[in-house]
């Protein structure tokens, strides 16, 4: 409940309107029965037709206030319901947004998804009941038993007999399906995930013709949540026809011992048929509690759900200190590192290195030996084990991360671009840039001209994930992005990889009119690291040398060992 107690804090008021109607279109059904055997035994029998129609107006005005009751609790419960629906939805959403990057890569997005949208429905349908059935069963069931017993309390033992048989099977039904339900949740999880990651590939599966193959995949996660979706509704199919059996062979055997009674002039037509009409609503009230039940189990399997994602770990919280924005002066200091669910192997070493404002540095090294962890490192998406990294010359873990953060900008090496128009993609990370800063941002990073050429040009439309536009387009306005923020510092990490080699120089070149900017580039090409001021040479995660591309060229074997395989053995 503690999770949820502010979302019914929050609609406290209709909650309990809706509950008190409830309470209220319960009593009205208890009413007809007992109103109507007046009608028999007192109307019919005695010929009185001035007693039917006195107690048959008084069933209209109950039956009328019942449906007043009952359309109002509706209205209520759809408001409610839907509302803490949207909030529980955008409380998810708030809390993916806040994931620590060991915290995103615990839940696969796939599952994330039902989360958000089935697991929350089923929430949403839950509170909906409650204010519709969960307190108006219980009314109706317990109300019901105690006016049968009035009525006849010889009558009531077969009832009691057959309530018991019924919530010995709702018992037992409701152990049988709760793992089940989990279950089916996990495995639409899967399915939610094999379709992304075909979406996300979609091209590949093409090229490489793995169409059967990714069918198959689709097929047996497909089957599995068949299965178990059939196992979890094989338990609600046999137990309720038993609970309606039971209920029906109740009644029976009350037909059965009315009419003995009634022989012996012991109870009259209009009790028995009251007392039928007990049992009757007892019969729904108890079919409802079993519903009650099976949502309640699948409902807890969805709230594990939901708990796992809103209690899982968040990013780096806010810390007093704030950071200043006047430079961007890095420096990392004896800093070790290695990923959270990693090899275990340190992905950083010892590091220590500075640059200091308005400088250049880039940092080269050999696939996988570290360089774009200096970026995440930088960022603080993970923390060094051991060392600090300081910004300004400030330990960034004193630091509010989002003000780190606004200090920072990044290219990224894969380009993530969304739907919108080129302007706003590329204004993304400053909203309130204005459209001149915008321009200024794309001639630097290469990309004013091909935009200008678009049909609708900084309005055209960019597909999901800029599917209209090459690699290389891409990448300059995941560039043009970066440098429109105006952070002090910018981190592109291998972003011109798709770039031919013109293209890149006059990138690098725009960057230079980024003055002031303190500019980490990374990258796998010599050329580029030999225009920056200064060059960190990285190998399996280690510092293998620091300068100025001659200090490296004369001092460090794997920095000639690059630049021998990429320009030195041309010459
Ligand atoms: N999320 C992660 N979880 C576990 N290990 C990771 C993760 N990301 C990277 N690594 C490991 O950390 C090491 C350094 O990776 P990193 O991405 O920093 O290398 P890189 O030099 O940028 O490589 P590349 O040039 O190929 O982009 C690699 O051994 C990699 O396998």
């Amino acid at each position: 409940m503690g999770i949820y107690k502010r979302y019914f804090d929050k609609y406290k008021w209709m909650f309990l309107t809706a509950i008190s109607c409830v309470f209220f279109e319960g009593i009205c059904d208890l009413l007809q029965p007992t109103i109507m055997a007046q009608i028999i035994d007192q109307g019919v029998k005695n010929s009185s037709l001035d007693t039917v129609i006195r107690f048959g107006l008084l069933m209209l005005l109950v039956t009328a206030l019942g449906a007043c009751f009952a359309a109002a609790r509706s209205i209520l419960a759809s408001r409610v319901s839907q509302s803490f629906g949207a909030d529980l939805r955008h409380d998810l959403f708030a809390k993916i947004m806040r994931f620590s990057e060991a915290g995103a890569d615990k839940i696969e997005s796939g599952s994330l998804i039902t989360r958000m949208t089935n697991d929350t429905s089923q929430i949403t349908q839950f509170v909906n009941g409650i204010m519709r059935i969960f307190f108006k069963a219980p009314v109706t069931c317990i109300g019901s038993i105690i006016l049968a017993v009035i009525l006849s309390p010889e009558l009531s033992l077969v009832m009691f007999a057959a309530v018991c048989l019924v919530a010995v099977f709702i018992v037992i039904s409701m152990k049988m399906s709760y793992s089940r339900f989990a279950k089916v949740q996990y495995a639409i999880d899967r399915v939610n995930t094999v379709v992304q990651e075909y979406l996300l590939g979609i091209r590949l599966v093409k090229a490489f013709g793995r169409y059967e193959e990714e069918e198959a995949k689709f097929d047996e996660a497909n089957t599995d949540l068949l299965k178990k979706g059939v196992s979890s509704q094989l338990v609600i199919a046999c137990f309720s026809p038993l609970i309606s059996l039971a209920v029906s062979l109740g009644i029976a055997a009350i037909l059965y011992l009315g009419s003995i009674l009634f022989g012996r002039g012991e109870i009259e037509v209009g009790r028995i048929a009251a007392f039928i009409n007990y049992m009757a609503q007892i019969l729904s009230s108890l079919i409802m509690i079993t519903n009650i039940f099976n949502t309640f189990v699948r409902t807890k399997a969805s709230d594990e759900r939901i708990r796992e994602v809103l209690e899982s770990e968040e990013d780096f919280t806010c810390m007093e200190k704030e950071a200043g924005y006047e430079s961007g002066e890095i420096s990392f200091h004896d800093v070790t590192f290695a990923y959270p669910g990693g090899s275990g192997m340190p992905a950083i070493k010892n590091l220590t290195f500075h640059v200091g404002r308005g400088e250049t540095l880039a940092i080269i090294g050999p696939t996988g030996s570290g360089k774009s962890t200096v970026a995440l490192l930088c960022l603080r998406f993970y923390d060094a084990a051991e060392g600090k990294v300081c910004l300004n010359g400030t330990d960034i873990r004193q630091m509010d991360c989002r003000t780190l953060r606004e200090n920072i900008s990044i290219a990224p090496q894969k380009s993530m671009l969304f739907t919108g128009t080129v302007f706003e993609n590329i204004a993304w990370g400053n909203p309130d840039a204005m459209e001149e800063e915008i321009r200024q941002a794309a001639r630097a990073a290469q990309a004013d001209e091909f935009i200008r050429k678009m049909p609708d040009q900084y309005e055209s439309i960019l597909g999901q994930g800029g599917v209209n536009l090459s690699g290389g387009q891409k990448q300059r306005i995941s560039i043009a992005r970066a440098l429109a923020k105006k952070a002090p510092v910018l981190i592109l990490d291998d972003c011109t990889s798709a770039l031919d080699a013109v293209t890149e120089a006059k990138v690098r070149q725009g960057l230079r009119a980024a003055d002031g900017k303190t500019v980490i580039m990374i990258t796998q090409r010599i050329g580029t690291a030999m225009a920056a001021d200064r060059i960190l040479v990285l190998d399996n995660g280690e510092k293998a040398g620091f300068g100025s591309h001659d200090e490296l060229l004369a001092s460090c074997e794997v920095y000639r060992g690059i630049f021998d395989s990429q320009i030195g053995m041309e010459g």
